[in-house]
């Protein structure tokens, strides 16, 4: 027996039997269309916020409008200065500016609640995703990795679409209001400016393809450094007891070392981008002064209209520039969604058939498998051609040797995973057909290593049955014969159990799990029974409260002890993927076959 009883998790259907979550692929728009399909709170009341920072937009020309009247007709008016003109642009471009100023506060705030909205539901939806993920697939990603998506990754998108989405949006809308306008002041010079910027343009364009390599890259590098650490801080006593510092260390510095030189790519990339953009800004402004005095001396153009001009140029490339520090944002958002999309459109292995499933009535399980097959994805069938039935209220022992397939039986039973071929049965309907909140109900699953969480030892029982209170949960233990011990624990049912439950010794935390199977009042128990050994009173202890437990309900164990095998009403002989013995104890220690042998080396064992 094991340190936690977890109540069967709710997983996710068969079709597909890859195992891996890997990045999204598509386009960069199909990702972004994607991301706003998880995440709807993203484009709620975009129309509103578009439509405040088109007013946004627009107040910023009021500035080169005001120059170039304040100067062509109020201070170079013909019959001289017109101080009225004068002050009156000037109240006006203030009440502008004002309402300006209002709008892009409102679209500021609006955005980052919508950001913050859709971030929340897209980290809820990937972070369930994960854990309706089939066991498979949570064992084959590696634990930081699959943090990192559903944490940094998220962060990514985040500061794209706080402003990013909204900016390039306005940038577009600030680049043709510019246009237009400068049109009116000289389509000769707004030639000028767009002969320098459509270059530009194009390499950005062709770059973006490139940039979104380079982030995705850095976005795989951070996944890699979060589980390296992640491993090395949970394998902490392991590596210290077989001196694996170095290498331990040597690995996470492999992972910074990979990951400072995908960021430093990244970054050189999209700082060449910013830097020929503004390079090309200088160069606009300089060549627009040299063409406008020349337009200017010609006549072609006032004075207010050059003054005028040269603050549109600075309208219509500060939004380039802008845009192409909101692209390098765009893909590295993208290179975000590309990882959490990936998790939460991967299809769920193990699925719920939900309300049209069937609803298991109380009472004794009958278990049954029916030519069971089943193989790890790219590995060779672990068990074969399984046939075997539990009676309903009978107690049966699974033994044989390590790697024979007595996990995965169990696995199977609890649809942890789903077979390839075959079926399993709970009182004769395939266990795909239930549903998982009557499975949960039914079926308990005490894992030979559980988790316990940094809590109290009654929030730690509670997982079993979350309604339970403090005087249930201490019936309970004393139901269980286990009064003794929670009156000798220094805060009782308050007292905490530590990180990983490493305040309790190995026995008081198969006697937590215990008490977590008991709360949930399960009809099928199905034990993976620990292997660590417990001094001789705390296992008659745990012997006892297992019987307590077990009475009155089917029972599977995966028996490592001599006792459990002898107390069941059936053993199971497994070897290599397949039923090679079944019967009670007496009758297979007689047969002198596999079990005989592997009950005289137990007994042996035990002896010396
Ligand atoms: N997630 C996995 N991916 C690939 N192969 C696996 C996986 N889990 C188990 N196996 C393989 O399946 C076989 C059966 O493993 P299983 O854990 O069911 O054996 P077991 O009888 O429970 O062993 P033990 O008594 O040591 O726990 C082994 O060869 C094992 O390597």
């Amino acid at each position: 027996m094991s340190s936690t009883s977890t109540r069967t998790p709710p997983e996710q259907h068969p079709s597909s039997r890859s195992s891996t979550v890997a990045s999204a692929t598509g386009s960069t728009g199909h990702m972004l269309r994607r991301g706003l399909q998880i995440s709807p709170e993203l484009t709620r009341g975009l129309a509103v916020t578009l439509l405040l920072a088109a007013v946004m937009t627009g107040g910023r020309v009021v500035v080169p409008i005001a120059v170039q009247r304040t100067t062509d007709d109020g201070l170079l008016a013909p019959g001289g200065v017109d101080t009225a003109v004068v002050w009156q642009t000037v109240a006006w471009s203030a009440l502008v500016v004002a309402i300006t100023a209002a709008a892009g506060y409102l679209v500021i705030s609006r955005l980052y609640r919508a950001a913050e909205g859709g971030l929340a539901t897209l980290r809820r939806t990937a972070f369930r995703q994960v854990h309706d993920l089939s066991v498979l697939t949570q064992s084959t990603e590696r634990r930081g990795s699959m943090t990192s998506r559903v944490t940094s990754d998220v962060d990514t998108i985040s500061q794209f679409v706080q402003f990013g989405g909204v900016m390039l949006v306005i940038s577009l809308g600030q680049i043709v209001v510019s246009t237009v306008l400068m049109l009116t002041y000289s389509p000769v010079l707004t030639l000028v400016v767009w002969c320098c910027f459509v270059p530009l343009m194009l390499v950005i364009a062709r770059f973006q393809p490139v940039l979104g390599r380079a982030y995705l890259r850095v976005r795989e590098r951070v996944g890699d450094v979060l589980a390296a650490v992640s491993e090395s801080i949970g394998g902490a006593a392991t590596i210290r007891a077989h001196h694996l510092q170095q290498r331990t260390g040597e690995r996470i510095d492999a992972a910074v070392e990979a990951h400072r030189r995908a960021g430093v790519g990244a970054h050189i990339r999209s700082t060449m981008a910013f830097s020929s953009g503004q390079f090309l800004s200088g160069f606009t402004v300089a060549v627009v002064l040299a063409v406008g005095t020349w337009l200017a001396v010609r006549g072609d153009v006032t004075l207010g209209g050059l003054l005028a001009f040269l603050f549109l140029v600075n309208l219509f490339t500060q939004p380039v520039q802008q845009a192409t520090e909101t692209l390098n944002e765009l893909q590295n958002a993208v290179a975000g969604w590309r990882r959490v999309i990936a998790v939460v459109d991967t299809p769920a292995d193990v699925a719920d058939p939900g309300e049209s499933g069937v609803e298991l009535p109380r009472g004794p399980v009958e278990v049954e498998m029916r030519e069971v097959t089943y193989a790890y994805p790219g590995a060779e069938p672990v068990l074969r051609d399984i046939s075997w039935r539990v009676a309903p209220g009978s107690r049966v022992a699974v033994v044989g040797e390590t790697g024979s397939g007595k996990s995965t039986l169990v696995k199977l039973l609890t649809r942890l995973m789903d077979p390839d071929d075959g079926v399993v049965l709970l009182d004769g309907h395939d266990l795909r057909t239930v549903r998982f909140s009557s499975l949960r109900d039914r079926v308990v699953l005490v894992p030979q290593e559980g988790f316990l969480f940094d809590a109290s030892l009654a929030e730690n029982v509670r997982v079993g049955a979350p309604d339970a209170d403090d005087d249930v949960i201490a019936a309970a233990v004393r139901d269980l014969g286990l009064g003794w011990w929670l009156d000798g624990l220094p805060a009782g049912l308050a007292t905490g159990v530590g990180p990983g439950g490493e305040n309790l010794s190995a026995g008081e935390r198969q006697l937590v799990a215990i008490v977590r199977a008991y709360l949930a009042d399960p009809d099928l128990l199905v034990l993976d029974e620990a292997t660590s050994a417990v001094d001789p009173a705390s296992e008659v202890a745990i012997q006892d409260a297992l019987e307590r437990l077990m009475a009155g309900r089917t029972s599977i164990a995966i028996a490592h002890r001599l006792s459990t095998a002898e107390a069941a009403d059936e053993v199971v002989v497994v070897d290599a993927g397949r039923i090679v013995e079944r019967g009670p104890h007496r009758e297979l220690v007689g047969a002198g076959g596999r079990y005989a042998r592997l009950h005289a080396s137990w007994a042996a064992q035990q002896r010396s």
